[in-house]
């Protein structure tokens, strides 16, 4: 058992099945990009929030100075101030740009850094995150949680965040300028307040649901692109092409169903606002008038009050056009912390030492294992393998054979039983020297779209030019890397494409050349391959194979007669183990499998001598 409770059985990881996203209260999402993303960036927040502040408190002194130019100029026709007033009034005016222009840069500055911090955490979970977890989450939803999820956090990060300080604190301003020219006129404005929150509010929960149902269609759409862009050649084959462009359709025409539902909620803000603006003003202007002819009531009072209400409403509005945005983005960040919060299952122990490989012996000690559905895979397997030995692993489809060398990377965990390297149980290390102290080839080599220079260092990235072109050697790949225009400074295209098969194995040979791992894990790297194609890294494979442990899983004579040991899987266990002529005396499952599979490799394999 490894400290976080792995029990082999992957589902159990915590409960996580899907991804699935908690109804997370706005506070609780604000609160977290705050203190957790916005915080360390506390001195930019600071110079945002005083211009924000200073911005508010000059619109609020902006009634006044009407005030002032009504009465004292108009009225008491006072010169000195006729003088001084458009100079206020230019001051204030070039003190609000300023923190107008500090605010929205500062603003877009925060936005930008939550939106890339909170990209770069969801990255880091996904590198380190459990096989098990990623593979049963869809790419979509992940390529979805990357650009559309965090698209939306970062316009409403850089827009809600100036609205609800500036905009409140400019609200907060003229009403106080309000109630403290006039508190009866103030109440009448602010009567419809209330309801407009109520309203708000209600709207707020539509436009959640709605967008939490647009962003579930995205992830859908940029699934089912990934998807078809992967089996294009399938999709054309078995003339498929209407019928996926049929399903694209719905899934776009969904999109825009829950869009156009934001879009109607977000819209329906508008005309409550206005309306409520509009009752305000006309009682203003009816009390104020009334006031005006039968009371004492100034001019300049009336006027500066009714700026001080007129430049209240556009924030006003804005506020409650940020409740639908700060909506939106605090959907999309609780599916973004959905994929933050992701614990992986196969992690350290507090404290772990590195794997110390002296030998390199393995030993998989009455091994129990289960994926998520609970059916079990491997049932007390148990193998060793001594120092240099080659074990390969044969068997029918289903066997258990990958599963055995996903525990040996510890890409998941045993139900039960042990996996030793050394004598050391591969759950009490760090994880990273486990995987250091093996190297994995699989049927399909995994090349990335970088120079095959990139491709052989990757792993090995402080090694030498001359290292490089040694192991290329090693891997017989050398020569057609020189015959390349651009030899290893070449591109070899989106997974290595423009490389055939034959030479895409070779670099990965060449990269497990220079990895220079004690333990090797070969998932029949060559059964993909032509007899040809074959013929050219059997020398590089040889090459490879000398000196390190090896467990290959083998669906080729030509590899299982490379091995020391051969174990025969059924179900999960090892039902028989022996040399090929023990095997083959013994007249069991793998004579049977040879009689079957193998033999009409064996006179090719005869011809060639092996
Ligand atoms: N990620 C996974 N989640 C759930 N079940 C899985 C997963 N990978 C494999 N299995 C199941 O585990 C069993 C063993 O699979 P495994 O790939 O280890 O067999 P194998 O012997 O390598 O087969 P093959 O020779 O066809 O590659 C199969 O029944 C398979 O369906």
């Amino acid at each position: 058992m490894t400290q976080s409770g792995s029990s082999g059985q992957v589902s159990r990881d915590g409960g996580t099945d899907t991804l699935t996203v908690e109804d997370i209260s706005a506070y609780a999402v604000m609160r977290r990009l705050l203190v957790d993303i916005l915080w360390p960036h506390r001195r930019v927040l600071f110079v945002a929030l005083i211009s924000m502040v200073v911005g508010a408190a000059t619109s609020g002194a902006v009634p006044f100075l009407i005030q002032v130019v009504a009465d004292e100029v108009f009225v008491a026709k006072n010169e000195t101030l006729l003088y001084l007033l458009p100079v206020a009034i230019i001051l204030v005016m070039g003190v609000r740009g300023v923190a107008d222009w500090t605010s929205k840069v500062t603003d877009a500055w925060l936005g930008n850094k939550v939106v890339s911090e909170l990209r770069i955490r969801m990255f880091e979970t996904l590198t380190k995150a459990d096989l098990a977890w990623v593979e049963r989450t869809h790419s979509g939803r992940f390529v979805s949680a990357f650009v559309n999820d965090a698209d939306i956090v970062q316009r409403a990060a850089a827009k809600t965040m100036t609205a609800l300080v500036k905009d409140s604190l400019t609200v907060f301003f003229l009403t106080a300028s309000m109630f403290y020219m006039d508190w009866r006129l103030a109440l009448l404005v602010c009567a419809g307040m209330p309801f407009a929150y109520l309203y708000l509010t209600r709207q707020r929960k539509r436009i959640s649901g709605s967008v939490r149902r647009s962003l579930k269609e995205a992830g859908d759409l940029g699934s089912m692109l990934t998807q078809t862009l992967q089996s294009l050649r399938v999709v054309k084959a078995y003339r498929q092409e209407q019928r996926e462009a049929e399903r694209f359709r719905t899934i776009v025409d969904n999109i825009v169903r829950y869009l156009m539902k934001t879009a109607r909620s977000r819209a329906a803000v508008g005309p409550v606002t206005e309306t409520l603006s509009g009752v305000g003003i006309a009682a203003a202007i009816f009390y104020g008038g009334w006031q005006g002819i039968y009371g004492n009531v100034s001019l300049g009072h009336f006027a500066g009050f009714l700026t001080a209400a007129m430049l209240t409403y556009p924030p006003m509005r804005t506020l409650a056009q940020t409740q639908a945005q700060l909506s939106e983005g605090v959907t999309a960040a609780s599916r973004i912390f959905a994929v933050i919060d992701h614990s992986a299952i196969v992690a350290e122990k507090p404290g772990a030492e590195p794997l110390n490989v002296r030998e390199a012996r393995i030993r998989f000690e009455h091994v129990d294992f289960s994926y998520d559905n609970g059916t079990p895979v491997l049932r007390d397997f148990d193998l060793s393998i001594e120092p240099g030995q080659k074990v390969a692993l044969v068997g029918p489809s289903g066997a258990g054979k990958s599963t055995v060398l996903n525990l040996a990377l510890r890409f998941f965990d045993p139900s039960g039983g042990r996996i030793l390297i050394d004598g050391q149980d591969i759950r009490d290390v760090t994880l990273p020297s486990v995987r250091g102290a093996s190297a994995l080839l699989t049927q399909d080599p995994v090349l990335f779209d970088e120079t095959i220079r990139t491709n052989i260092a990757y792993g090995s990235e402080e090694a030498s030019q001359e290292k490089i072109i040694e192991a290329a050697k090693a891997a017989a790949a050398h020569d057609f890397i020189s015959r390349l225009p651009n030899g290893y400074e070449t591109h070899v295209g989106e997974a290595g494409g423009r490389l055939s098969g034959g030479e895409r194995q070779r670099v990965a040979f060449a990269r497990a050349m220079l990895r220079d791992a004690p333990i090797l894990l070969l998932d029949e790297p060559t059964s993909a391959l032509d007899a040809e194609a074959e013929a050219k890294v059997q020398t590089a494979l040889d090459g490879l194979l000398k000196g390190r442990t090896v467990l290959m899983i083998a669906h080729r004579l030509s590899t299982v007669k490379r091995a020391d040991l051969i174990c025969v899987m059924v179900e999960g266990r090892i039902v028989e183990r022996g040399s090929h002529h023990e095997l083959i005396a013994k007249n069991g499952a793998y004579a049977r499998m040879f009689h079957t599979q193998f033999v009409g490799e064996a006179p090719a394999l005869a011809a060639a001598g092996r």
